[in-house]
């Protein structure tokens, strides 16, 4: 029988499906060996996991949800996939679930999935596949409200490979265990393959006990979640909406934020621009706007206020 609940809850009860489906595409790709990997730009692979996983994720949600908006890192993707490809079902678990009240009378035409079929994929192809995540964000309107972060290649102690994260702002998050990372030390969380000069200014200018250096949006905010860190700072353009809109859902879900250098929150419409032009900051504490004014001054006006 067709589920009767909310659009939102069936979105992301489907997402939860598809995305673990996409990590085993992700899985398959790299066992058999050929990336197929171009360059879309400076640092910016594209391998055959992300073409796939995306032409997966895509195609089933459109098939599910026609009158959704939905945009994907890899652009306009072949829907014409094969049935192994298109997830039909709905995590039941997560259906069972009470829709917010706020969301319970959003129209498919208030949303905008974005999705970014592979985080991480410089880190993919260089073999940290730990990095690695598959992104699907709910946004309705502006705001990122709902979110999916599958890590393919977390190992779960029975042994099976996969696990899945997610986060939906008024009911909170599912998926792993929240911890807070040690008091009495400043740990960031940062790129590992696109640093440059400015965003070292602002990395500079923290007390910062450790930097760790890791691939994706994804899995820095699973840092922050599960107290690896205290913060992710990313002074510059770079990143993009499909890289946050999933990781600043369920970060907020669970209390925390993920704005810009600012400390603004990203808008998530259709129209907005794909490109995060000032940067990313992020925290699980309550002292977020505190770090915001670390970032100096002439970072803040290079970037742009
Ligand atoms: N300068 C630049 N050029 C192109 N792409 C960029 C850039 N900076 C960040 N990104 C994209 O943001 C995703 C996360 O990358 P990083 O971990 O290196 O940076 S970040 O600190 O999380 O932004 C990662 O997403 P994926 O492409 O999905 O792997 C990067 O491609
Ligand atoms: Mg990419
Ligand atoms: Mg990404
Ligand atoms: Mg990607």
């Amino acid at each position: 029988m067709a589920s009767t609940a909310p659009v939102i809850m069936r979105i992301m009860a489907s997402s939860i499906q598809t995305a673990k489906l996409a990590g085993g595409i992700i899985r398959d790709v790299l066992k058999q060996g050929d990336l197929g990997i171009v360059d879309k730009g400076k640092n910016d692979p594209q391998t055959e996991a992300d073409r796939s996983a995306q032409r997966c994720i895509i195609a089933s949600l459109t098939k599910k949800f026609p009158g959704v908006k939905i945009i994907g890192e890899e652009g306009g993707s072949d829907l014409n996939v094969c049935d192994d490809w298109l997830v039909e079902d709905l995590d039941e678990e997560f259906l069972q679930k009470s829709c917010p009240a706020e969301w319970r009378d959003a129209k498919p035409e208030d949303f905008v999935i974005w999705v970014d079929p592979l985080d991480g994929t410089a880190e993919y192809t260089q073999g940290y596949v730990e990095h690695v995540t598959v992104l699907i964000g709910i946004a309705v309107k502006d705001a990122a409200v709902g979110g999916i972060i599958h890590q393919p290649f977390y190992q779960q102690p029975d042994g099976e490979l996969g696990r899945t994260i997610w986060g939906l702002k008024g009911l909170g998050t599912g998926g792993f265990t929240h911890s807070l990372a040690p008091p009495g030390e400043f740990i960031i969380t940062t790129t590992r393959s696109h640093s440059n000069a400015l965003h070292q200014q602002a990395l500079n200018a923290f007390p910062a006990t450790k930097i760790l250096k890791v691939g994706g949006a994804g899995f820095k905010v699973l840092q922050l979640l599960e107290g690896k860190a205290h913060a992710y700072v990313f002074a510059t353009p770079g990143c993009k909406k499909w890289d946050t809109c999933a990781p600043e859902a369920v970060l907020e879900a669970q209390g925390g934020f993920l704005t810009d250098i600012n400390g603004k929150n990203y808008s998530y419409n259709a129209d907005v621009e794909h490109v995060n032009r000032q940067g990313v900051l992020a925290s699980v504490g309550e002292n977020h706007s505190e770090l915001v004014y670390k970032i100096p001054r002439k970072v803040r006006e290079a970037v742009g206020v």
